[in-house]
Protein backbone atom coordinates (compact mmCIF):
# COMPACT_ATOMS: atom_id res chain seq x y z
CA UNK A 1 0.00 0.00 0.00
CA UNK A 2 1.18 3.53 -0.71
CA UNK A 3 0.20 6.97 1.10
CA UNK A 4 3.37 9.00 0.74
CA UNK A 5 1.69 12.21 1.78
CA UNK A 6 -1.25 12.33 4.17
CA UNK A 7 -3.79 14.99 3.94
CA UNK A 8 -6.21 16.51 6.54
CA UNK A 9 -9.87 16.92 6.15
CA UNK A 10 -9.75 20.65 6.59
CA UNK A 11 -6.60 20.65 3.87
CA UNK A 12 -9.13 18.29 1.32
CA UNK A 13 -11.78 21.30 2.15
CA UNK A 14 -9.85 24.11 1.45
CA UNK A 15 -8.50 22.09 -2.02
CA UNK A 16 -11.75 21.47 -2.95
CA UNK A 17 -13.12 25.34 -2.66
CA UNK A 18 -11.27 25.81 -5.78
CA UNK A 19 -13.26 23.24 -7.99
CA UNK A 20 -17.04 23.29 -8.81
CA UNK A 21 -17.93 20.04 -7.13
CA UNK A 22 -19.82 20.55 -4.17
CA UNK A 23 -18.74 19.89 -0.51
CA UNK A 24 -17.03 17.14 0.48
CA UNK A 25 -18.40 13.97 1.65
CA UNK A 26 -15.71 11.50 2.50
CA UNK A 27 -12.27 10.14 1.91
CA UNK A 28 -10.12 7.49 2.00
CA UNK A 29 -6.24 6.72 0.97
CA UNK A 30 -6.15 4.15 -1.68
CA UNK A 31 -3.67 1.42 -0.99
CA UNK A 32 -2.56 0.21 -4.47
CA UNK A 33 -0.26 2.19 -6.66
CA UNK A 34 3.90 2.53 -5.96
CA UNK A 35 4.68 6.04 -7.65
CA UNK A 36 2.00 9.03 -5.73
CA UNK A 37 -0.48 9.39 -3.45
CA UNK A 38 -3.81 8.40 -4.40
CA UNK A 39 -7.35 9.26 -2.50
CA UNK A 40 -10.81 8.44 -3.62
CA UNK A 41 -13.13 11.75 -2.74
CA UNK A 42 -16.77 12.08 -2.58
CA UNK A 43 -17.86 15.03 -2.92
CA UNK A 44 -21.89 16.42 -3.72
CA UNK A 45 -21.29 16.70 -7.11
CA UNK A 46 -19.59 13.19 -7.45
CA UNK A 47 -16.51 10.62 -7.19
CA UNK A 48 -13.08 11.47 -7.93
CA UNK A 49 -9.65 10.18 -7.40
CA UNK A 50 -7.12 12.97 -6.25
CA UNK A 51 -3.49 12.40 -6.78
CA UNK A 52 -0.49 13.93 -5.16
CA UNK A 53 2.53 13.08 -7.80
CA UNK A 54 5.52 12.21 -5.63
CA UNK A 55 8.18 12.34 -8.42
CA UNK A 56 6.98 14.16 -11.40
CA UNK A 57 7.84 17.42 -11.59
CA UNK A 58 5.00 20.34 -12.51
CA UNK A 59 6.26 21.12 -15.85
CA UNK A 60 5.66 17.61 -16.72
CA UNK A 61 2.18 16.99 -15.76
CA UNK A 62 0.41 18.70 -18.49
CA UNK A 63 1.55 16.26 -21.23
CA UNK A 64 -0.43 13.54 -19.11
CA UNK A 65 -3.53 15.47 -17.72
CA UNK A 66 -3.86 16.83 -21.16
CA UNK A 67 -3.66 13.26 -22.85
CA UNK A 68 -6.39 11.77 -20.95
CA UNK A 69 -8.49 14.87 -21.37
CA UNK A 70 -7.93 14.27 -25.25
CA UNK A 71 -8.44 10.73 -25.18
CA UNK A 72 -11.91 11.35 -22.74
CA UNK A 73 -13.28 14.11 -25.31
CA UNK A 74 -12.64 11.06 -28.12
CA UNK A 75 -14.76 8.90 -26.43
CA UNK A 76 -11.71 6.69 -25.01
CA UNK A 77 -12.26 5.05 -21.17
CA UNK A 78 -10.03 7.31 -19.80
CA UNK A 79 -10.63 9.72 -16.72
CA UNK A 80 -11.27 13.11 -17.57
CA UNK A 81 -9.79 15.55 -15.31
CA UNK A 82 -11.27 17.96 -13.15
CA UNK A 83 -10.42 21.67 -13.92
CA UNK A 84 -10.49 24.69 -11.23
CA UNK A 85 -12.86 27.50 -11.51
CA UNK A 86 -10.52 29.39 -13.29
CA UNK A 87 -9.94 26.51 -15.60
CA UNK A 88 -7.01 24.81 -14.40
CA UNK A 89 -6.30 20.99 -14.07
CA UNK A 90 -3.32 20.97 -12.76
CA UNK A 91 -2.62 22.56 -9.06
CA UNK A 92 -0.60 22.27 -5.87
CA UNK A 93 -1.35 20.71 -2.64
CA UNK A 94 1.22 19.68 0.57
CA UNK A 95 3.95 21.30 -1.90
CA UNK A 96 3.33 18.81 -4.42
CA UNK A 97 1.08 18.82 -7.88
CA UNK A 98 -2.19 17.34 -7.41
CA UNK A 99 -4.90 16.53 -9.83
CA UNK A 100 -8.31 15.82 -9.25
CA UNK A 101 -9.80 13.16 -11.73
CA UNK A 102 -12.82 11.52 -12.71
CA UNK A 103 -13.52 8.12 -10.77
CA UNK A 104 -14.15 5.12 -13.36
CA UNK A 105 -16.37 2.63 -12.37
CA UNK A 106 -15.09 -1.05 -12.33
CA UNK A 107 -12.30 -3.28 -10.65
CA UNK A 108 -9.16 -4.54 -11.67
CA UNK A 109 -8.88 -8.12 -12.15
CA UNK A 110 -5.94 -10.27 -11.50
CA UNK A 111 -7.24 -13.31 -13.24
CA UNK A 112 -7.87 -12.17 -16.64
CA UNK A 113 -10.49 -14.26 -19.02
CA UNK A 114 -10.09 -14.58 -22.68
CA UNK A 115 -12.51 -11.52 -23.01
CA UNK A 116 -11.02 -9.28 -20.85
CA UNK A 117 -7.92 -10.02 -22.36
CA UNK A 118 -9.35 -9.37 -26.55
CA UNK A 119 -10.69 -6.06 -24.79
CA UNK A 120 -7.37 -4.90 -23.22
CA UNK A 121 -5.66 -5.56 -26.75
CA UNK A 122 -8.52 -3.43 -28.56
CA UNK A 123 -8.18 -0.50 -25.97
CA UNK A 124 -4.81 -0.28 -26.68
CA UNK A 125 -4.81 -0.35 -30.39
CA UNK A 126 -7.56 2.85 -29.98
CA UNK A 127 -5.42 4.18 -27.42
CA UNK A 128 -2.74 3.89 -29.91
CA UNK A 129 -5.11 5.07 -33.39
CA UNK A 130 -6.53 7.90 -30.83
CA UNK A 131 -3.70 9.73 -29.62
CA UNK A 132 -2.21 10.03 -33.13
CA UNK A 133 -4.16 13.39 -33.30
CA UNK A 134 -2.55 14.42 -29.59
CA UNK A 135 0.20 17.39 -30.33
CA UNK A 136 2.07 16.81 -26.90
CA UNK A 137 5.38 15.33 -26.33
CA UNK A 138 7.18 13.40 -23.87
CA UNK A 139 10.12 11.42 -24.41
CA UNK A 140 9.88 7.64 -22.39
CA UNK A 141 11.32 8.31 -18.83
CA UNK A 142 12.07 4.51 -18.35
CA UNK A 143 13.58 4.36 -22.10
CA UNK A 144 16.55 2.83 -23.59
CA UNK A 145 19.22 5.36 -21.79
CA UNK A 146 17.15 5.06 -18.20
CA UNK A 147 17.63 1.12 -18.88
CA UNK A 148 21.29 1.32 -19.62
CA UNK A 149 22.08 3.77 -16.68
CA UNK A 150 20.29 1.97 -14.59
CA UNK A 151 21.06 -1.83 -15.61
CA UNK A 152 24.42 -0.55 -14.75
CA UNK A 153 23.90 0.88 -11.42
CA UNK A 154 21.96 -2.17 -9.88
CA UNK A 155 24.65 -4.61 -11.32
CA UNK A 156 27.41 -2.52 -9.63
CA UNK A 157 25.61 -2.29 -6.33
CA UNK A 158 23.90 -5.82 -6.14
CA UNK A 159 25.94 -8.33 -4.31
CA UNK A 160 24.91 -11.63 -6.73
CA UNK A 161 26.92 -12.21 -9.43
CA UNK A 162 24.35 -13.91 -11.65
CA UNK A 163 22.28 -10.70 -11.35
CA UNK A 164 25.01 -8.78 -12.75
CA UNK A 165 25.69 -11.33 -15.74
CA UNK A 166 22.35 -10.94 -16.76
CA UNK A 167 21.72 -7.36 -16.32
CA UNK A 168 25.21 -7.10 -18.65
CA UNK A 169 24.37 -9.60 -20.94
CA UNK A 170 21.00 -8.11 -21.54
CA UNK A 171 21.94 -4.58 -21.74
CA UNK A 172 24.58 -5.98 -24.42
CA UNK A 173 22.05 -7.43 -26.26
CA UNK A 174 19.52 -4.35 -26.40
CA UNK A 175 22.23 -2.37 -27.91
CA UNK A 176 21.18 -3.86 -31.56
CA UNK A 177 17.52 -2.66 -31.49
CA UNK A 178 16.51 0.76 -32.10
CA UNK A 179 13.12 1.11 -30.90
CA UNK A 180 13.40 4.78 -32.66
CA UNK A 181 13.03 3.16 -36.04
CA UNK A 182 9.78 1.34 -35.81
CA UNK A 183 6.48 3.09 -36.09
CA UNK A 184 5.91 5.49 -32.85
CA UNK A 185 3.14 7.24 -31.28
CA UNK A 186 2.06 8.21 -27.73
CA UNK A 187 1.89 5.13 -25.53
CA UNK A 188 0.68 3.98 -22.36
CA UNK A 189 3.66 2.43 -21.52
CA UNK A 190 2.29 0.73 -18.49
CA UNK A 191 -0.92 -0.62 -18.84
CA UNK A 192 -0.95 -3.79 -16.51
CA UNK A 193 -3.48 -5.40 -14.73
CA UNK A 194 -3.77 -2.82 -12.14
CA UNK A 195 -4.14 -0.11 -15.00
CA UNK A 196 -7.46 -1.43 -16.34
CA UNK A 197 -11.07 -1.48 -14.68
CA UNK A 198 -13.76 -4.43 -15.67
CA UNK A 199 -17.31 -4.57 -14.48
CA UNK A 200 -17.68 -7.84 -15.11
CA UNK A 201 -16.28 -8.32 -19.08
CA UNK A 202 -16.93 -4.85 -19.82
CA UNK A 203 -13.83 -2.84 -19.70
CA UNK A 204 -15.00 0.28 -18.03
CA UNK A 205 -11.91 2.51 -17.06
CA UNK A 206 -7.84 2.74 -18.58
CA UNK A 207 -6.10 4.57 -15.74
CA UNK A 208 -2.40 5.92 -14.33
CA UNK A 209 -1.04 7.56 -17.58
CA UNK A 210 1.71 8.88 -15.44
CA UNK A 211 4.21 7.08 -17.66
CA UNK A 212 2.67 7.89 -20.48
CA UNK A 213 5.31 9.04 -23.36
CA UNK A 214 6.29 9.21 -27.16
CA UNK A 215 7.95 5.65 -28.20
CA UNK A 216 7.47 2.91 -30.44
CA UNK A 217 4.18 1.97 -30.64
CA UNK A 218 5.01 -2.14 -30.50
CA UNK A 219 6.75 -2.12 -27.04
CA UNK A 220 3.42 -0.52 -25.45
CA UNK A 221 2.31 -4.16 -27.11
CA UNK A 222 4.99 -6.14 -25.21
CA UNK A 223 4.78 -4.35 -21.27
CA UNK A 224 0.88 -5.14 -21.87
CA UNK A 225 1.06 -8.98 -22.88
CA UNK A 226 4.35 -9.24 -20.38
CA UNK A 227 1.69 -8.29 -17.48
CA UNK A 228 -1.48 -9.81 -18.65
CA UNK A 229 -0.19 -13.09 -20.31
CA UNK A 230 1.97 -14.61 -18.25
CA UNK A 231 1.66 -16.84 -15.58
CA UNK A 232 2.92 -15.99 -12.28
CA UNK A 233 5.85 -18.87 -12.81
CA UNK A 234 6.73 -17.10 -15.88
CA UNK A 235 5.49 -19.46 -18.30
CA UNK A 236 3.47 -17.63 -21.28
CA UNK A 237 -0.21 -18.00 -21.46
CA UNK A 238 -1.17 -18.53 -25.35
CA UNK A 239 -4.58 -18.82 -25.39
CA UNK A 240 -4.87 -15.36 -23.33
CA UNK A 241 -1.70 -14.12 -25.70
CA UNK A 242 -3.80 -14.53 -28.84
CA UNK A 243 -6.75 -13.13 -27.71
CA UNK A 244 -4.90 -9.87 -26.73
CA UNK A 245 -2.80 -9.38 -29.81
CA UNK A 246 -5.42 -10.60 -32.17
CA UNK A 247 -7.63 -7.91 -30.75
CA UNK A 248 -4.68 -5.22 -31.13
CA UNK A 249 -3.86 -6.16 -34.80
CA UNK A 250 -7.65 -5.67 -35.13
CA UNK A 251 -7.15 -1.71 -34.67
CA UNK A 252 -3.73 -1.74 -36.16
CA UNK A 253 -1.80 -4.03 -38.44
CA UNK A 254 1.88 -5.06 -37.90
CA UNK A 255 4.87 -3.50 -40.26
CA UNK A 256 8.12 -6.53 -41.09
CA UNK A 257 10.20 -3.90 -39.19
CA UNK A 258 8.07 -4.76 -35.60
CA UNK A 259 7.59 -8.56 -36.38
CA UNK A 260 11.32 -8.81 -36.93
CA UNK A 261 12.01 -6.46 -33.74
CA UNK A 262 9.24 -8.11 -31.31
CA UNK A 263 11.56 -11.06 -29.54
CA UNK A 264 14.00 -8.12 -28.34
CA UNK A 265 11.18 -5.64 -27.87
CA UNK A 266 9.74 -8.31 -25.58
CA UNK A 267 12.95 -8.22 -23.58
CA UNK A 268 13.35 -4.72 -23.49
CA UNK A 269 10.02 -4.42 -21.87
CA UNK A 270 10.51 -7.04 -19.51
CA UNK A 271 14.28 -5.53 -18.61
CA UNK A 272 11.95 -2.20 -17.63
CA UNK A 273 10.43 -3.45 -15.00
CA UNK A 274 12.50 -5.94 -13.52
CA UNK A 275 15.19 -3.31 -12.89
CA UNK A 276 12.32 -0.73 -12.15
CA UNK A 277 11.11 -3.27 -9.17
CA UNK A 278 14.76 -4.02 -8.86
CA UNK A 279 16.04 -0.57 -7.64
CA UNK A 280 12.78 -0.04 -5.85
CA UNK A 281 13.94 -3.10 -3.37
CA UNK A 282 17.54 -2.05 -3.10
CA UNK A 283 16.25 1.60 -2.41
CA UNK A 284 13.38 1.79 -0.78
CA UNK A 285 11.57 4.59 -0.37
CA UNK A 286 9.81 5.97 2.95
CA UNK A 287 6.22 6.54 3.60
CA UNK A 288 3.51 5.66 5.40
CA UNK A 289 2.24 2.66 3.67
CA UNK A 290 4.48 1.66 0.77
CA UNK A 291 4.17 -1.30 -1.58
CA UNK A 292 6.90 -2.99 -3.06
CA UNK A 293 6.54 -5.20 -6.14
CA UNK A 294 8.24 -8.37 -6.78
CA UNK A 295 11.34 -7.86 -9.17
CA UNK A 296 11.15 -11.57 -9.67
CA UNK A 297 8.35 -12.37 -11.10
CA UNK A 298 9.94 -9.91 -14.18
CA UNK A 299 13.49 -11.49 -13.75
CA UNK A 300 11.28 -14.43 -14.46
CA UNK A 301 9.53 -13.41 -18.07
CA UNK A 302 13.37 -11.67 -19.02
CA UNK A 303 14.52 -15.04 -18.73
CA UNK A 304 11.71 -16.89 -20.44
CA UNK A 305 11.95 -14.58 -23.84
CA UNK A 306 15.86 -15.01 -23.45
CA UNK A 307 15.60 -19.23 -23.81
CA UNK A 308 12.43 -19.17 -25.69
CA UNK A 309 11.05 -17.35 -29.16
CA UNK A 310 7.62 -16.04 -28.72
CA UNK A 311 4.77 -16.66 -31.61
CA UNK A 312 5.17 -14.81 -34.39
CA UNK A 313 3.21 -11.27 -34.85
N1 LIG B 1 -9.74 7.42 -12.32
C1 LIG B 1 -9.82 6.40 -11.47
N2 LIG B 1 -10.97 5.78 -11.25
C2 LIG B 1 -11.07 4.76 -10.37
N3 LIG B 1 -10.04 4.31 -9.64
C3 LIG B 1 -8.86 4.89 -9.79
C4 LIG B 1 -8.67 5.96 -10.73
N4 LIG B 1 -7.38 6.36 -10.65
C5 LIG B 1 -6.80 5.57 -9.73
N5 LIG B 1 -7.67 4.69 -9.22
C6 LIG B 1 -7.41 3.71 -8.15
O1 LIG B 1 -6.23 4.09 -7.51
C7 LIG B 1 -5.29 3.03 -7.54
C8 LIG B 1 -3.90 3.60 -7.67
O2 LIG B 1 -3.82 4.41 -8.82
P1 LIG B 1 -2.57 4.36 -9.79
O3 LIG B 1 -2.48 3.03 -10.45
O4 LIG B 1 -2.65 5.56 -10.67
O5 LIG B 1 -1.39 4.45 -8.73
P2 LIG B 1 0.04 5.00 -8.86
O6 LIG B 1 0.77 4.82 -7.60
O7 LIG B 1 -0.08 6.41 -9.37
O8 LIG B 1 0.63 4.16 -10.03
P3 LIG B 1 1.28 2.76 -10.27
O9 LIG B 1 0.22 1.84 -10.82
O10 LIG B 1 2.26 3.15 -11.29
O11 LIG B 1 1.84 2.26 -9.04
C9 LIG B 1 -5.72 2.17 -8.68
O12 LIG B 1 -5.33 0.84 -8.51
C10 LIG B 1 -7.23 2.30 -8.63
O13 LIG B 1 -7.76 1.45 -7.64
N1 LIG C 1 3.37 -1.36 -13.24
C1 LIG C 1 4.63 -1.21 -12.55
C2 LIG C 1 4.59 -0.22 -11.44
C3 LIG C 1 4.39 1.18 -11.91
O1 LIG C 1 5.20 1.51 -12.97
C4 LIG C 1 5.08 -2.57 -12.00
O2 LIG C 1 4.23 -3.45 -11.89
O3 LIG C 1 6.24 -2.72 -11.68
Amino acid sequence: MSVFTKVSHTQLRRFLKQYPVGALIGFQGIGEGVENTNYFVDTEDGRWVLTLFERLNYADLPFFLGLMDHLASRGFVSAMPARTHDGRNLVTLQAKPAALVRRLVGQSVLFPNLEQCSQVGRALGELHVAAQSYAGHCDNSRGALWREQTGRLLARKTREASIRRLIEDELAQQMSIELDALPQGVIHADLFRDNVLFVDDRLTGVIDFYYACNDALIYDLAVTVNDWCFEPDGTLNPARWDALVGAYRSRREFTEAERAAWPLVLRAAALRFWLSRLYDWMFPREGDVVHVKDPDQYKRILVHHREQMPPAL
